[in-house]
């Protein structure tokens, strides 16, 4: 179980971007997060991930707070592709959180021709795949995925969603963050609005 239990957050000088927001999300549960562009639900995945700290309020994964450089909880946004060291293949890149295997591999649509290749050998979506399989690994129990699919074309994207939904059936928990109100519907159990500070349910 991932619970936030009154988190507030804030830049400094800012108006307060998170006021008290606490959420519950269990393993296999896919939870849509949408809500106006810059009202923080990046800055919420980036928290439950351990990126920021909030000024206020915990977060726990089975009751306890994360210990530092956990693989248990992954971030994964579209910038994230930024990240990887553009020095190192592909193989590497991979081969340094974990060893996928061919069916995780071909599920999300990476090819292993790649592996000797560095980052800007490859498209952008397909680096957005290859950052994807390297935060889904044996230890990873729940994924924020900030528009994790909007770079890819509408095929690829199905094929993303449904190995992601196929994972979550086998105990995944997912944070989707998307604008794609159609999207979030197909894919999650339960959805949430973040605005002003607030978390509040999608009917429906
Ligand atoms: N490092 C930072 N320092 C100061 N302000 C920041 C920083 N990062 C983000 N912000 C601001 O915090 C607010 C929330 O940003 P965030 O990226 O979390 O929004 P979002 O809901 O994910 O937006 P979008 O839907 O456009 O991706 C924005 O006003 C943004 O400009």
């Amino acid at each position: 179980m991932l619970e936030l239990r009154r988190l507030d957050f804030g830049f400094a000088k800012a108006r307060p971007i998170l006021d008290g927001v606490s959420l519950a999300l269990g393993q296999g549960e896919i939870l849509g997060l949408s809500g106006p562009s810059g009202t923080g639900k990046s800055t919420l995945g980036r928290i439950v991930a351990g990126y920021l700290k909030p000024q206020k309020g915990e977060v726990l994964l089975d009751g306890t707070a994360p210990s530092a450089g956990h693989r248990g909880i992954q971030y994964i946004h579209q910038s994230s592709i930024f990240a990887v060291n553009p020095r190192w293949r592909l193989g590497r890149i991979i081969a340094e959180a974990w060893q996928p295997d061919d069916l995780t591999l071909d599920a999300i649509g990476v090819s292993r021709s790649w592996f000797d290749r560095y980052p800007h050998e490859i498209s952008g979506g397909e680096l957005q795949r290859v950052v994807l399989v390297r935060a889904l690994g044996p230890e990873t129990r729940f994924l924020v995925a900030d528009e994790v699919s909007a770079m890819l074309d509408p095929i690829t994207q199905v094929e993303i969603w449904s190995f992601l939904t196929e994972r979550s059936r086998q105990g995944l928990g997912i944070l989707a963050i998307s604008h794609d109100a159609a999207l979030l519907k197909r894919v999650s159990s339960r959805q949430l609005v973040l605005a002003k500070g607030q978390l509040r349910p999608v009917e429906g």
